[in-house]
């Protein structure tokens, strides 16, 4: 394909993401002046923010006055078990409101106190009622908000320049393939319209990733078809690294039946406003399930975590709302000794504890949502519910203050779910969209800083726009080729080029479902070196397979080394993975294309699980049970080389002084080694 069909275009900072994170970095960098693109894979405004039913954690203090920054940081670090980067929850901790309250002069409307503050309400892990909400449909005015702070400086530039899209613009339905370097400097990114399957340049000096997970790696996920951890990918591909892949949130209640919405999400607020969880035994078993480190704040009878709702100065907290890695485990020991739920999981029930209307008011969406799927109504029975696949706390590793990605490439920067370190080893329910706030604006702040350091802007190699043009075209040419018995080479590749802007599914072709009939059959046809391409559908099927039942919720040495070994056989069969069809909306094709990040971000997420020999967080290592101070001191980093993914030990930054003061000795021992206690105690 000749350069000239490619659509070009010139900005200062590239935005790629379009949820909280993403709109925010964006607002950030048409502020400070740039010209700033803002790409989306789906529709603008469907983003896993919109999604965010409980609410944005931020210590007001207006349900409680004795909350403050110190304590939020405090459960953070508690949550993540002391693995977090400090400065990054410090900076949360501190910003969070800000950014709450900067919202309302956005537009933003939350819920009320009686005397008109922000209303905040109770979640997992957090000491105080916190979460800023509306009802249960927090994203949805979060992402209103931004996108309508977006328009209106759309409305400013109108008014300047006479073009809406002068000085900020949107991509919808666009999917990045490929960051463009001009030596170790981003120069723009690479990607395709989805609609109509045509390519687009962005030639531009700084790049902000805020893509979100990697749940689609997971049968059983919160996450929507987009979450395939491109933005992990793309930055260990243009020489950045990934820290703590390993920590995956299995949130502890999504929906387990019907089968076709297994794993979409029972928000947290459901817990947060009174509901319980219950066996087969009727039994509330929650209470079994209180680890040690958390004993002290937890409520050790029904009696008394029932008071805590009331009276939370007097009493201590219901152990339902413990954070989610606790009570996803204890769900999945309750199903395992075979006191679970009809369809699998455990009951939560809302209904004998708040009346109908209450239930209506706070928790529309659930009652909606269990009515619509399930034909449950929420105010009159339990709800069955098991562990999702959820959050990636791991992700780009990033300086804390600037969100400046590590590693060798400069100008890229990552904000929100795709880069790690806030979160530990898990994540506090609420601060995922404060984080998105905090760390977007951070973000979007510092590449518009870098921006300005530049005497010369990067530019995009030809050669590499080419390379992007191959890969990206590889699935089709590969598809055309065994349907023709032809072999795949690059002539085939203009040959499917030159396709384009016909209708798409007039190939005689068979369908993608149908091609690759048993994937062992192709696979074996594969290795013969037979051109019978691999089926996406099916591709992503076992890669599901292999992160599902290898490197889930609880993980063994024997099935992580097996998981490795299954995920580098399936690398082979990725490399061959076809599509039929042609460019223009094709999903096949768009699968095809997302396979390599999945498998690449999965690979780091089983060697760094194989090689944390503990117990933390979200990564429970059978044979390892317990946690490990020695390891807290260690981030696991992935690289990229020569399309090998590289693991590496780190040194956990270790905490300021100030900041340790805020924790009793006793708690401090619970995570940390002999050595640094005696170091704290000299301070
Ligand atoms: C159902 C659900 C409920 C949740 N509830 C809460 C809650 O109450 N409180 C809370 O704090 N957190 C909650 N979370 C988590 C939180 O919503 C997410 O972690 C957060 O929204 C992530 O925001 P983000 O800006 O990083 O990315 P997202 O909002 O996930 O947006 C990612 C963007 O990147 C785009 N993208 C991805 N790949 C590409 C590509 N290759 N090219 C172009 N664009 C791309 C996507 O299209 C999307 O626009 C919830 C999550 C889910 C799924």
């Amino acid at each position: 394909m000749s350069d000239n069909k490619i659509e070009r275009h010139l900005y200062d900072v590239v935005v790629i993401g379009a949820g909280g994170a993403g709109l925010r970095a964006a607002i950030e960098a048409r502020l400070a002046g740039k010209r700033t693109a803002i790409i989306s894979k789906s529709l603008f405004g469907k983003a896993h923010t919109v999604m965010a039913e409980g609410g944005a954690a931020a210590a007001m203090g207006n349900a409680n006055s004795r909350d403050n920054w110190m304590v939020h940081f405090r459960d953070t670090m508690r949550g993540g078990k002391f693995l977090n980067n400090f400065r990054m929850a410090e900076l949360h901790a501190k910003e969070a409101p800000e950014r709450i309250w900067e919202l309302e002069t956005y537009g933003a409307l939350f819920d009320r106190t009686k005397d008109g503050k922000i209303s905040q309400r109770n979640f997992g892990g957090h000491e105080y009622p916190r979460l800023a909400h509306v009802g249960d449909r927090t994203g949805l005015e979060l992402i209103r908000t931004l996108q309508q702070k977006i328009v209106s400086l759309q409305q400013e530039d109108f008014a300047a320049t006479g073009s809406y899209d002068s000085r900020i613009r949107v991509f919808q339905e666009t999917t990045i393939t490929e960051l463009m370097l001009d030596g170790d400097r981003v120069a723009g990114a690479f990607g395709y319209y989805r609609e109509t399957g045509e390519f687009l340049l962005f030639e531009a000096p700084a790049v902000v990733l805020a893509t979100g997970g990697v749940g689609r790696s997971y049968k059983v996920t919160s996450n929507s078809w987009e979450y395939t951890g491109d933005g992990h990918a793309l930055a260990l591909r243009a020489g950045a690294t990934l820290i703590n892949m390993e920590f995956l949130q299995f949130h502890p209640t999504g929906m387990v039946w019907p089968p076709s919405v297994k794993g979409i999400l029972v928000t947290e607020s459901v817990r947060g406003d009174g509901g319980v969880l219950r066996n087969s035994d009727n039994k509330r078993f929650m209470f079994d399930y209180v680890p040690d480190v958390f004993r002290k704040q937890y409520a050790e009878t029904e009696e008394e975590a029932d008071r805590w709702y009331a009276d939370p100065d007097n009493n201590r907290r219901p152990p339902e709302l413990l954070p989610r890695d606790e009570v996803a485990r204890a769900i999945n020991s309750e199903v395992k000794a075979g006191r679970g739920s009809p369809a699998g999981g455990v009951f939560l029930d809302v209904s004998t504890r708040l009346p109908a209307e209450q239930i209506i008011r706070r928790l529309p969406s659930m009652h909606h949502q269990f009515k619509e799927l399930a034909d449950v109504d929420i105010t009159k029975e339990p709800m069955e519910v098991g562990p999702t696949c959820h959050y990636v706390m791991g992700g780009v590793e990033v300086d804390p203050d600037t969100g400046a990605a590590f590693g060798r490439v400069q100008g890229l920067f990552a904000a929100g779910e795709v880069s790690g370190g806030m979160h530990g080893s898990n994540r506090l329910g609420g601060n995922s969209l404060s984080d998105l706030l905090v760390f977007g604006k951070r973000a979007g702040e510092h590449a518009s800083a870098y921006v300005d350091t530049l005497q010369v802007r990067p530019r995009p190699a030809k050669v590499d726009v080419a390379a992007a043009v191959e890969v990206a075209l590889a699935p089709l040419v590969r598809a055309a080729a065994s349907s023709t018995g032809s072999s795949a080479d690059s002539s085939t590749g203009s040959s499917a080029d030159s396709s384009t802007g016909s209708s798409a599914d007039s190939s005689a072709a068979p369908s993608a479902d149908s091609s690759a009939g048993s994937s062992t059959a192709s696979s074996a046809a594969s290795s013969a070196g037979s051109l019978i391409a691999e089926n996406p559908y099916t591709l992503q099927q076992d890669l599901q397979a292999v992160m599902g039942d290898l490197v889930g919720i609880i993980r063994r040495e024997g099935e992580l080394t097996d998981a490795l070994k299954r995920l580098h056989e399936l690398r082979a069969r990725v490399a061959n993975v076809g599509a039929t069809g042609g460019r223009r909306y094709n999903p096949g094709w768009h699968l095809a294309l997302d396979l390599r990040n999945m498998l690449v971000v999965s690979e780091c997420t089983a060697r760094a699980a194989l090689e944390r020999e503990e117990s933390r967080g979200g990564h429970t290592r059978e044979d390892f049970p317990a946690m490990n101070p020695t390891w807290r001191r260690i981030n696991l980093v992935c690289s990229l080389s020569f399309g090998e993914v590289h693991l590496e030990h780190k040194p956990v930054p270790a905490m300021r002084a100030e900041l340790l003061a805020l924790f009793e000795r006793s708690e401090l021992s619970k995570y940390l080694t002999d050595e640094e206690l005696a170091e704290v105690e000299e301070q």
